[in-house]
């Protein structure tokens, strides 16, 4: 819903909240002129769990940039804070991967953290290793760039994983 009206998306999340047809909902968090945090309190009020995130479809914001949004999302209320940046070069990447993993490392909540693209791809199939609780695949459509079929992500995470 990057196109719209954070306000029309609010409305959107509000009443998939409200017609108890989510177990989770992924809420843009920060987003201009959007408070979200009233509709993060009553998800979690309802027993709907939250992901607050952050999506930079442009670059990737400094090492310090990137720490200060995850600190926000968290900020909101929501269960994980997800970051998802565009990277140019392959510095962005490391990085992202570097804030992700000194974010992860205190108890301050559970986070995804993705570099977009096929330069950030490796991001999606090892950000395990550096503090992502989760990743995002493709079934069908990709919903953004660089994600990759659900099929070849679940073979090469049995690949990573399988000495865990
Ligand atoms: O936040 C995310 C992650 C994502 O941006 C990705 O890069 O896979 C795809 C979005 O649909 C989702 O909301």
């Amino acid at each position: 819903m990057r196109d719209h009206d954070p306000s029309a998306a609010l409305a959107l999340v509000r009443s998939v909240i409200t017609c108890r047809g989510a177990d989770l909902v992924d809420i843009e968090a920060l987003r201009e002129g959007l408070d979200a945090s009233e509709a993060i309190a009553e998800a979690r009020g309802r027993g709907v769990r939250v992901i607050a995130s952050h999506h930079d479809f442009a670059g990737t914001p400094g090492s310090e940039e990137m720490l200060a949004i995850i600190a926000a999302l968290r900020g909101t209320g929501a269960d994980v804070a997800k970051l998802a940046v565009m990277p140019q070069e392959p510095e962005d990447v490391i990085r992202l991967l570097r804030a992700s993993t000194v974010a992860a490392g205190g108890s301050a909540g559970p986070l995804v953290a993705i570099a977009m693209g096929s330069l950030g791809a490796v991001t999606r199939l090892s950000g395990r290793s550096f503090g992502s609780c989760a990743t995002f695949a493709a079934l069908g459509r990709a919903s953004a760039p660089g994600q990759i079929a659900l099929e070849h992500v679940l073979a090469v995470l049995d690949a990573i994983e399988r000495d865990r």
